[in-house]
């Protein structure tokens, strides 16, 4: 398990992978930390994309780690945080489930790209458990408190489409997802560009 790390043009392509769901490992959150802090850092790079492997996003924490006394010296909220305040433009690209801290991550971008076929949620509560990585903040900032509280207190799946009228995610595209977010990246960069 791992993210690696590809360049398109001036925006690195930066892909979760961790069969069948990219949930967030502890070794997982590691790479991510890595490819991401390095992207930051590299001057060559002018946008980030945050995709996952195997048709999905993320489907959030690792369940299987539940309950493990790892340490967790790589949080999901550094994590998140970083990306946040990242100065280069971060673009998630969703195919299949942004989940949990799935979403969390995608809600720290500065945009969101996402399949039609994707969905979206934080199912937290179903567990016995609430958002605890910037989904309680984030996510009413982005559509407001009632229809975020509807998704945290029911914790159900958002198809896309929804996702989109809500103001969840800013695209929704048919096909070639990943390739609409660096494109997406790329013409933000020339807005910004074009204002200089
Ligand atoms: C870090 C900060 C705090 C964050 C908290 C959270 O994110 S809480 C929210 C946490 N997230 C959730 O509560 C989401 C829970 N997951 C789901 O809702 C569904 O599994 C699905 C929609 C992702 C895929 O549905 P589907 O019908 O297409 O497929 P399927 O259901 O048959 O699963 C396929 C395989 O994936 C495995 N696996 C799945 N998720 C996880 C996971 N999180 N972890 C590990 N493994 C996971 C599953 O065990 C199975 O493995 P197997 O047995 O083949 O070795």
């Amino acid at each position: 398990m791992a993210a690696t790390r590809r360049l398109s043009h001036s925006v690195a392509v930066i892909t979760i992978n961790h069969p069948p769901v990219n949930a967030l490992s502890h070794s997982l959150r590691r790479s991510i930390a890595k490819e991401f802090g390095d992207a930051s850092k590299d001057s060559s790079i002018e946008a980030i994309v945050l995709c996952g492997a195997n048709g999905n996003f993320c489907a959030g924490a690792d369940i299987k780690e539940f309950g493990s006394s790892t340490l967790d010296s790589v949080s999901l909220n550094n994590i998140n945080d970083a990306v946040e305040r990242c100065q280069k433009p971060v673009v998630a690209a969703i195919e299949g489930v942004a989940l949990g801290g799935g979403l969390e991550l995608a809600l720290s971008c500065h945009y969101r790209v996402a399949n039609v076929q994707a969905r979206v949620g934080l199912p937290e509560v179903l567990i016995g458990i609430l958002p605890a990585a910037g989904g309680t903040q984030r996510l009413p900032r982005l559509i407001g408190i009632p229809a975020a509280l509807d998704m945290i207190v029911r914790g159900r799946h958002v198809p896309a489409t929804e996702a989109l009228q809500l103001g969840v995610v800013d695209e929704v595209v048919k096909a070639n997802t990943i390739d609409a977010a660096i494109q997406l990246a790329r013409k933000v960069l020339g807005e910004k560009y074009n204002h200089h």
